[in-house]
């Protein structure tokens, strides 16, 4: 199945939790380098299937592949090349910026003079070095995504993983934030991004809807678009929605 132009193989992925099926039979590909968006409403088994693309969690049946690496039995050599951030859970509030820097560096295996040197650079260009004592707790929320992406992608990893990591935040904050992703790409790192705002749907190559555990609707924005005679993928979705239920 392994195809070096994709970094992730998804072919007909299952995962149940009793006899509920969160995800039912997913196939979809995401190419190296892209910014690959996952949508989808509350419920639709975005994260159970980011979890098992992450190594996180076992599929029920279904072949997935990351990296080459199969997620039954190679977990640990895909959590090694990904980085992963999500709105619920990135940074220790009751630790100081540099503080989380350190920790989350060295989770991902930088020596200490990497850190020092990779942190102090990270930290002039976000702005945040002569904040670098704060806690965590005390900084806006936008600062915090910000320190996070950068966290996730310390390490130069193939994959980054960003659960919803804009939630919460303004337009404008949120568009910034889109230019850290877009700088990521630039450096060769692929984007697995779930958002539930659709207008972030359309700064990504390629889209992968889901709805009640099952692919809806996948490809880039604008054939999506043009397909399902729509004006923006915010619309595609109502459209879809209402067709499922
Ligand atoms: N460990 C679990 N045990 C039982 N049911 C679960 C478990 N994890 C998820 N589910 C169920 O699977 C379904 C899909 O959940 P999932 O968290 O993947 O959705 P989601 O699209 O990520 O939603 P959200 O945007 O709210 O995070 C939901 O109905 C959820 O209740």
């Amino acid at each position: 199945m392994c195809d070096s132009n994709y970094v992730i193989q998804v072919s007909k992925l299952c995962k149940k939790f009793g006899s509920f099926y969160a995800n039912n039979e997913l196939s979809f590909d995401v190419k190296r380098g892209e910014i690959f968006g996952f949508l989808g409403a509350n419920g639709a088994g975005k994260s159970t299937a980011m979890k098992i693309i992450s190594g996180l969690l076992t599929p029920t049946s279904g072949d997935v592949e990351v990296l080459g690496y199969n997620v039954y039995h190679e977990s640990e050599k895909i959590k090694r090349e990904i980085g992963y951030m999500s709105q619920k859970f990135s940074l220790y509030e009751d630790l100081t910026i540099w503080e989380n820097l350190r920790l989350f560096a060295g989770i991902y295996g930088l020596s200490k003079s990497q850190i020092k040197d990779k942190g102090e650079k990270i930290l002039h260009k976000l702005n945040l070095w002569s904040h670098r004592d704060d806690l965590v707790k005390s900084i806006p929320l936008g600062w915090k995504q910000k320190l996070a992406f950068s966290l996730a992608t310390i390490h130069d990893p193939k994959i980054v993983f960003l659960d919803e990591p804009t939630g919460g935040v303004d337009p404008q904050v949120r568009r910034l934030f889109w230019d850290q992703i877009y700088e990521a790409q630039a450096q060769g790192i692929t984007i697995f991004v779930t958002t539930h705002y659709m207008d972030e749907a359309e700064y990504c190559d390629r889209i992968c809807i889901l709805s009640q555990g099952e692919v809806v609707a996948y490809g880039d924005p604008e054939s999506l678009k043009e397909t399902h005679k729509v004006d923006s993928i915010d619309s595609l979705f109502v459209l879809l929605a209402r067709n499922v239920e």
